[in-house]
C-alpha cells in the first residue's frame, strides 16, 4: 500500500488550557498540492509545526511517509519554507549560494563538509531555479522574490519528500508572485513534489492548489473542512469531516 506524505489521526493539541486543534484526521497523499487557509488564530501554524515535529500532539498522532513526525530522524525530509525569510536581515554577509548550500549541511551532519555531489545538487537546483546568474551576490541584495526563491532553492537541496511553505507570497509584489507560482506549479506537476502551503491569499495560487482544507479554528470535530472533488467529499462525509466547495 502506498504510504500518505503526511497522516495526522485524531489530532488534539492546546498550548496550557487554551485548545488550539481538536479531533483532526486528513491525510496528504503523494504530488498533491494542499492549501490550508483560516482565519487569524485558527491553528494554522500549531499544524504545521505539528507536522513538522517541532510540536507533539496531546492527543492522536501525527505521521511523515508512516514515522512519528517528532521522531523523524531525517528531519529535513520535510523542507521548510517560513514567512520569516521575506524578512532576511539584508545585512547578513552571504552569497546566495552560500546560503543555498547551507540547506545540504542537515542532510549530511554539520562536521561533515559538503562534497562535489553536494555542490552538483546545489548547481542543479540553482540551475532548475533560475539563480545561477546571481550565486555569488550577497542574499541581501536580492528582491523579496528572488530571496524567497533561494529559500526554496535552500529547502531544495536537502532533497525533501515534501515541502511546507508559510505565507509565502507575504511581501512579495504581484509580478513576483505570478512568477513564483509557476515555480511552485512546476516543481509539483513536472517534479511531483508535494506541496503544503498556508496562505491568507490562496486565491493567487488558485490555479496551484489541487486541494483546499478550511480551519475554522472551532475546537470541535469537524474542525478541518476540505473542499475537493464531490468524490473525495463524499468520502470525507463519510469520515465526519464537513465541507464546502471553495470552487
Ligand atoms: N506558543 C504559544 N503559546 C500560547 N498560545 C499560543 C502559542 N502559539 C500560538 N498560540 C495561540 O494558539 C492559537 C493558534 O495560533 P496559530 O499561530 O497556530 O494560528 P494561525 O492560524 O497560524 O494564526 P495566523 O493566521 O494569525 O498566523 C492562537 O490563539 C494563538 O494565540
Amino acid at each position: 500500500m502506498k504510504k500518505s506524505i503526511v497522516a495526522l489521526e485524531k489530532v488534539s493539541f492546546s498550548y496550557g488550557c487554551h485548545p488550539v486543534l481538536n479531533n483532526i484526521s486528513l491525510a496528504i497523499e503523494p504530488g498533491e498540492a494542499v492549501g490550508l487557509v483560516g482565519p487569524n488564530g485558527a491553528g494554522k501554524t500549531t499544524l504545521l509545526k505539528l507536522i513538522l515535529g517541532q510540536l507533539k500532539p496531546q492527543g492522536g498522532r501525527v505521521y511523515i511517509l508512516g514515522e512519528e513526525a517528532h521522531r523523524l530522524r531525517r528531519r529535513h525530509r520535510v523542507g521548510y519554507v517560513s514567512q520569516r525569510a521575506t524578512h532576511f536581515n539584508n545585512d547578513f554577509p552571504a552569497t546566495l549560494r552560500e546560503v543555498v548550500a547551507s540547506g545540504r549541511v542537515a542532510g549530511r551532519g554539520l562536521f561533515r563538509p559538503l562534497l562535489r555531489t553536494d555542490y552538483a545538487v546545489v548547481d542543479r537546483t540553482l540551475e532548475m531555479l533560475g539563480l545561477k546568474e546571481y550565486q555569488n551576490q550577497p542574499v541581501g541584495c536580492l528582491s523579496g522574490g528572488q530571496q524567497q526563491r533561494v529559500f526554496i532553492a535552500r529547502a531544495l537541496v536537502a532533497e525533501p519528500v515534501m515541502l511546507v511553505l508559510d505565507e509565502p507570497t507575504v511581501g512579495i509584489d504581484a509580478a513576483a508572485v505570478a512568477a513564483f507560482c509557476d515555480l511552485l506549479r512546476s516543481l509539483n506537476r513536472e517534479q511531483g513534489l508535494t506541496l503544503l502551503i498556508v496562505s491568507h491569499e490562496l486565491e493567487e495560487l488558485s490555479s496551484l492548489i489541487t486541494r483546499q482544507l478550511y480551519l475554522n479554528g472551532q475546537p470541535c470535530d469537524c474542525s478541518c473542512h476540505s473542499y475537493t472533488s464531490p468524490q473525495l467529499q463524499q468520502q470525507n462525509c463519510v469520515k465526519g469531516l464537513e465541507l464546502n466547495y471553495a470552487k
